[in-house]
């Protein structure tokens, strides 16, 4: 077999060589044309591993060896074979010739140099070896063939292409079925058509177009809790209400409240201002939980207290901070006390949450854990229960509080709700109310770890260590339970960055997979690391004595 290489080495290696006689066969006129020096190459002949075809053998076109078969079989070459034929490209250096009847044609690798130059790649005369120059011109108009391998060697030769004038020979029935990169506005279309499903006043976006995309396609508004596997409400039968006079429930007197610690007096949770009813700044400063009327009340959920239930009153913008991913606003201006949105999500089991936890590469945290009622409230430690909590996951679906970034001196806080459900303890509504009054435009931020050190170890807490294990101690306890799960591992394994910008910033937002190391803190007793840290502040809670009644019934654990 003989081989026509046109590699460099070759190139070298034969410049200055006599052109020998053809070994092609000519065509009726005498004369050959390059193509159907390709076609001589046998199927057969083909060096197994040696080369590759740069396009695969079931596309559209005949190939070299199609042409081959033409040749071979003295069939008329077309202008349409030649505009169409493959050819093959060494991904080696030249292979070595054979006894076989025959040549070869080794087309060299594109150099450094060569790639992405719009320049025409012309073979030495030597490099083909057999072919008379005068009978197969190399330059030149006469040489259009030349240029016709070249395009096929370096696709990159070819003309620019103004892309948006290409038809791509698809009928437009085809093309429908192809996926077309979303636009601008079809992403912000796509989540105006959402958001208009949410109750309350219209949820805007501030976001650019680079943005949209993650929000668009990564997010679903939802109005309520979607109760996943393992996770349902109580039987109606443990629910309750109040029996004020129908239509008269009174902050000094409903039921539906709690009462002050040893004391007769309700813990006053709302009030009017402006013909608003808003939180009480004394409410304000407590950790407690609200109890809101419901259907089963004599006022039929009715009264004045049924906020939360009510839902969303203010507008909400969705915005990009730049360093803290997308953040919350509102066009409003919110009073202080105001009820602004729930927080809402997936509600999963805490098994679910830490398989989700651990699978999280995004980076970003969006877990919530339910477990108010295991808090040393009421004197009571019921922190045994704690793996049993429920867990809201708004990563995927949620409202748009979902947005709300964590500060260190927060405008918002967040309080646990039972509205329709008073004998459900596991599962409640996380409501956000504004802490003082926010101009309108204003970033709504709330506490995520809102009282990191108040935590004293609970003495009854039973955990099983394994003996000889020893356990990081972590920097910070967490006292609160109304709070996120948060697991950062953007920030690094332990520490996560707090970038609020706030004078009293502590710097970092949580502790990576702290739940665990809490449950060890506990074990261990108070972190000696903490004298550095300062002083805990009394403790908030109320030592209420309200539990929601039940209708005579206990719940089943
Ligand atoms: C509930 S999301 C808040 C919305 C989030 N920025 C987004 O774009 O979807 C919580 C995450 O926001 C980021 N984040 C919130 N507040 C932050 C802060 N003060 N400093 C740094 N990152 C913050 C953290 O990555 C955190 O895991």
């Amino acid at each position: 077999m003989e081989v026509i290489d046109l590699t460099d080495d070759f190139d070298v290696e034969m410049q200055d060589a006599e052109p020998t006689e053809p070994l092609l066969s000519r065509n009726g006129n005498g004369d050959m044309t390059f193509v159907s020096t390709l076609a001589h190459r046998h199927p057969a002949q083909v060096i197994p591993n040696k080369r590759k075809s740069i396009d695969s053998e079931d596309s559209e076109g005949p190939s070299d060896t199609h042409i081959a078969h033409k040749a071979d079989k003295s069939c008329a070459v077309t202008p349409e074979d030649l505009h169409n034929f493959k050819i093959s490209r060494p991904s080696t250096p030249s292979p070595k010739t054979g006894n076989a009847s025959g040549f070869e044609v080794v087309i060299p690798s594109p150099s450094q140099k060569d790639k992405g130059k719009n320049r025409v790649f012309y073979p030495k005369i030597s490099d083909l070896r057999g072919i008379q120059e005068r009978d197969y011109p190399l330059k030149g108009p006469e040489a259009p063939w030349i240029q016709i391998v070249n395009r096929k060697i370096y696709p990159k030769q070819r003309e620019p292409v103004d892309r948006s004038i290409v038809s791509f020979g698809v009928s437009s029935e085809t093309q429908s079925q192809f996926p077309k990169l979303p636009s601008a506005n079809f992403l912000r279309l796509r989540l105006r058509q959402q958001t208009e499903k949410i109750k309350g006043p219209p949820i805007t976006f501030d976001v650019d177009e680079d943005k949209l995309s993650l929000l668009s396609s990564n997010f679903g508004f939802i109005n309520d809790y979607v109760l996943l596997d393992g996770v349902e409400r109580v039987d109606e039968g443990f629910n309750s209400g109040c029996n004020c006079t129908p239509g008269q429930c009174s902050p000094a007197t409903c039921d539906c409240l709690f009462d002050e610690e040893d004391s007769d007096e309700k813990i006053k949770t709302y009030h009017s201002v402006d013909g608003q009813i808003v939180l009480r700044p004394s409410f304000l400063n407590r950790r407690s939980k609200i109890v809101e009327c419901c259907e089963l009340c004599s006022c039929k959920g009715k009264c004045w207290n049924t906020v939360v239930q009510s839902g969303r009153k203010v507008g909400v913008e969705i915005f990009h901070t730049g360093d803290r991913g997308f953040g919350l606003r509102s066009p409003d201006p919110i009073v202080a006390g105001q009820f602004i949105d729930r927080y809402l999500g997936e509600v999963i089991t805490q098994k679910e949450a830490d398989a989700r936890e651990l699978a999280n590469e995004q980076g970003m945290s969006y877990l919530f854990i339910l477990d108010w009622e295991t808090q040393e409230h009421d004197g009571e430690d019921t922190m045994t229960q704690s793996e049993d909590f429920f867990v809201v996951d708004g990563q995927k679906f949620g409202s748009p509080t979902r947005f709300m970034n964590h500060s260190c001196n927060p405008n918002c806080k967040i309080v646990p709700v039972s509205t329709t459900h008073h004998g459900d303890d596991k599962l409640y509504d996380l409501a956000f109310f504004a802490l003082r009054d926010i101009p309108a435009g204003t970033e709504l931020t709330f506490d995520y770890n809102p009282n990191p050190m108040t935590t004293e170890p609970p003495q009854k807490l039973k955990l099983k260590l394994k003996p000889g294990r020893k356990p990081k101690v972590p920097k910070i306890d967490y006292g609160d339970k109304t709070r996120y799960t948060g697991n950062d591992k953007a920030h690094g394994p332990n520490i996560v960055k707090c970038l609020c910008g706030e004078k009293n910033c502590r710097g970092q937002l949580w502790l990576s997979g702290r739940k665990k190391q809490l449950k060890l803190k506990l074990r261990l007793g108070p972190d000696p690391d903490a004298k550095s840290m300062p002083p805990p502040p009394p403790p908030l809670f109320p030592k209420s004595t309200r539990k929601p009644r039940l209708n005579g019934k206990e719940r089943a654990t």
